[in-house]
């Protein structure tokens, strides 16, 4: 039996892909392992798929603030390589698939050591600094952009992202009774990234009042953000985070406001739904949210509004704009270039093993 070990973590983003792969990979017959941190968003998640053996390992993390644990992450880091190095050994996988984040970086030089191939994931338009390190150690990559494929050079391919085939099969009708919506007005998705959006979570709660006057608003706003204050507003709902229940709202969803996240882009992107993006800012992250939103935006794919400029009153003005336009983009997202990678990526991992 063929073995695969699957890497990547931190966020969700560096999650949702292997759970696209997986079952496919279960098909092609293969042994599956996952190594992930004790404590990332990947552990639970990963922990709860069957049929697949979890091993944690020690990680440091990339801060862009002032943290002790930035003093005693780089002996973790080497604790984990040693760890995966050994791991490697015992396994002995014929692969490595990585989606990149923190823990990525010792497995896949782990690999490495033990001369097994292995296959790295970009989902950004600019390379992270994790995949950056890996990028000496691996076979090849895949990208989601092909601006990100043209700055890896030669290993790299533009693939798209893998996307869970069960986005595609939502009940429109079981996603608004979810919600509570009748379905008279269209619906309006917000959705920050895995761990929701602070900032844009309180902008847009100040704009309900105008909002649903035109729209049924649900809020996808991160665990540990409900506000109790606006429970039972009508036409306005708020959910911490959906897991098996995604794919149906998704499904009675109209119009998309969304930070720019890679995953979700491309969710939203296969799925064609209109949408405005607000991404992340430069300074809190490395700004890869801002290059992806401009690059949708660019080709006619998208909205955007920059933090900066959001007010209440300016989101309300853009929303109201990418729904007038919203049939534009919806033809301009249906020719577009097919955003799912699961193919592709299925045939690179066969490919880095000859
Ligand atoms: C703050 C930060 O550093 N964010 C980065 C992180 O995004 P982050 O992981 O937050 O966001 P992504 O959009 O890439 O992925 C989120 C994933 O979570 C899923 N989801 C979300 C909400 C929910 O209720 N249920 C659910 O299943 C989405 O469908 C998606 O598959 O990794 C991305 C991919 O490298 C980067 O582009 C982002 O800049």
């Amino acid at each position: 039996m063929k073995k695969i070990v699957l890497t990547g973590g931190g966020t969700l983003g560096h999650v949702t892909p292997h759970l696209a792969l997986i079952p496919r990979l279960k098909e092609a017959g293969y042994e599956i392992h996952y190594i992930g941190t004790e404590n990332g968003m990947e552990a639970p998640k990963m922990r709860a798929v069957e049929g697949i053996t979890y091993h944690a390992v020690k990680s440091g993390k990339l801060r862009r603030y002032h943290d002790w644990k930035n003093f005693t992450d780089p002996f973790r880091v080497i604790a984990g390589a040693f760890q995966s190095a050994r791991l490697m050994g015992k396994i002995k996988p014929d692969v490595v698939f990585s989606k990149g984040g923190f823990v990525a970086v010792p497995v896949v030089f782990g690999a490495w050591l033990h001369r097994i191939p292995v296959l790295c994931h970009e989902s950004d338009l600019t390379p992270g600094l994790a995949n950056k390190l890996c990028k000496p150690f691996a076979t090849r990559f895949a990208t989601t952009f092909p601006e990100c494929a043209e700055a890896l050079g030669a290993k790299a391919e533009m693939t798209g992202t893998p996307l869970r085939p069960e986005l595609f099969h939502g009940d429109k009708e079981k996603g608004l009774s979810l919600l509570g919506f009748d379905g008279q007005k269209p619906v309006l998705l917000m959705m920050g990234g895995s761990s929701g959006a602070q900032s844009v979570n309180a902008c847009l709660r100040k704009a309900i009042p105008e909002l649903t006057l035109d729209f049924d608003v649900a809020h996808i706003c991160g665990k540990g953000n409900l506000d109790a204050e606006l429970e039972g507003t009508p036409g306005y709902k708020q959910i911490e985070f959906l897991d098996a229940d995604l794919p149906d709202v998704l499904a009675c969803t109209d119009l998309v406001l969304s930070r720019a996240g890679a995953n979700a882009l491309c969710e939203f992107q296969a799925l064609g739904r209109p949408m405005l993006l607000i991404p992340y800012p430069k300074g809190a992250s490395r700004g890869d949210q801002i290059l992806n939103a401009k690059s949708l935006e660019k080709r006619g794919l998208c909205r955007v509004l920059l933090q900066e400029n959001m007010t209440p009153e300016t989101m309300v003005k853009e929303i109201r704009e990418t729904w007038a336009e919203r049939d534009e983009l919806t033809e301009a997202l249906r020719n577009a270039p097919p955003a799912d990678g699961t193919k592709r990526v299925l045939e690179l991992i066969e490919e880095v093993q000859k």
